[in-house]
């Protein structure tokens, strides 16, 4: 079922493309993220959606309604669509909860029960009631302008980065506070961001941008496992490329023969697999192990939990593929050390791009 729908729609600002034949379905009630590099056209998408922007060519339609066929538009005002913008504009001169019934009739019959009741739907203490928006932290002022879009009951809610401004620790914390109360309320959410890993983890449906297009779009675990490409693939996240020869429901690279969904495909193509699939044992000095291949521990870099080991493979078994150098994503409690040699096993499978192999090896953040 189909809750909102983008069809062909293109935007030009002086000649330049900013977004170019966008089409994707948001289902009822769900999540989606839109995601892409800076420039994008992430932005001028959701203030499309928005209606603070008209397209160019290209429709929208939210629930049977046509919001936009071309440059003929709904304005913002009619079409329900909440909107929580990244700094979260609230009105400076007004207390929290002025700012939050800002858009409720003045008049309205229970307006104070309503403020309330949406203070406490985002967590707000009741008692911050009176206070002026620079009175509160970022994360409390994040809490205000949600509740102030949630206060004329959207069909819809845009959220244009609004954790950008938080610190890492706050921004999952709000990330998840979000997520509830949207999914409590039942109302379907489009969030902008250029973080990968906030799109992964907030939505149920991610579409990824990139120089106007839309080059994919899909579950979290469709992307990450299953990229379209080489871009899309490191812009999720850190990812091991390598050039390969196309099997029997296998592939055969510089980690040996692994398991793969070819398509029935043949010849050479590029792989990826992502850091963490791949398992280090460690081995004493001569000591045979049962690891497809070894390599050796060439350089370690620490990062807290989790750190990253550089790997130097000692020829794939059975391949003519050599000088193969991983990084792999490992737990920092029982790292390997510098010159440590280590047998490497693969979890999981691995995916098979359709563009013909580059034998790049690339680590992306
Ligand atoms: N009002 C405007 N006038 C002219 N060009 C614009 C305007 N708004 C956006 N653009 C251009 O359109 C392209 C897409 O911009 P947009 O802000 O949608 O990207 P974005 O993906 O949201 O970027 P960011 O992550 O940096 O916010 C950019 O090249 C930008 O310079």
């Amino acid at each position: 079922m189909t809750f909102l729908q983008l069809q062909g729609v293109g935007k030009r600002y002086g000649g330049t493309p900013a977004l170019d034949g966008i089409g994707f379905d948001v289902p009822p009630g769900g999540r989606t993220a839109i995601v892409g590099p800076s420039g994008s056209g992430k932005t001028t998408l959701l203030r499309i959606i928005a209606g603070f922007e008209a397209p160019d060519v290209g429709r929208v339609t939210m629930g049977g309604q046509v919001l936009a066929e071309g440059p003929a538009i709904v304005p913002a005002h009619l079409r329900g669509i909440g909107f929580v913008p990244q700094d979260g504009a609230l009105f400076p001169h007004l207390s929290v909860a002025d700012n939050i019934g800002f858009g409720l009739a003045r008049g309205m019959v229970g307006r104070e029960t309503r403020v309330r009741d949406l203070m406490d739907m985002v967590e707000l203490d009741r008692a911050m009631a009176e206070r002026r928006p620079h009175e509160l932290s970022g994360g409390q002022q994040q809490r205000v302008a949600l509740a102030r879009a949630l206060a004329r009951q959207p069909k819809l809610m845009l959220l244009d980065e609004p954790f950008s401004a938080l610190d890492t620790r706050l921004r999952e914390t709000m990330r998840k506070a979000v997520a509830k109360v949207l999914r409590a309320a039942g109302v379907t959410t489009i969030l902008v961001t250029h973080d990968q890993t906030e799109a992964l983890s907030f939505a149920d449906q991610v579409a990824v941008l990139r120089d106007g297009r839309l080059t994919q779009v899909g579950s979290p675990r469709e992307l990450y496992l299953r990229p379209s490409d080489r871009d899309t693939a490191a812009f999720l996240g850190d990812v091991i490329l390598l050039p390969a020869d196309l099997g029997d429901d296998c592939v055969v690279c510089g980690l040996g023969r692994l398991p793969a969904d070819v398509g029935g495909r043949r010849g050479r193509a590029e792989i990826m697999l992502r850091p963490e699939q791949v398992r280090l044992t460690p081995m004493a000095p001569g000591q045979a192990d049962p690891s497809p291949c070894q390599g050796e521990v060439v350089d370690v870099e620490f990062g807290g939990a989790v750190s990253m080991v550089r790997v130097s493979v000692r020829g794939g078994a059975g391949t003519a593929w050599s000088d193969t150098e991983l990084w792999i994503r490992s737990s920092s409690v029982d790292l390997p050390a510098v010159g440590a040699l280590v047998g490497i096993s693969i979890l999981g499978g691995v995916h098979v791009f359709d563009q013909p192999a580059t034998g790049r090896t690339l680590r992306a953040g």
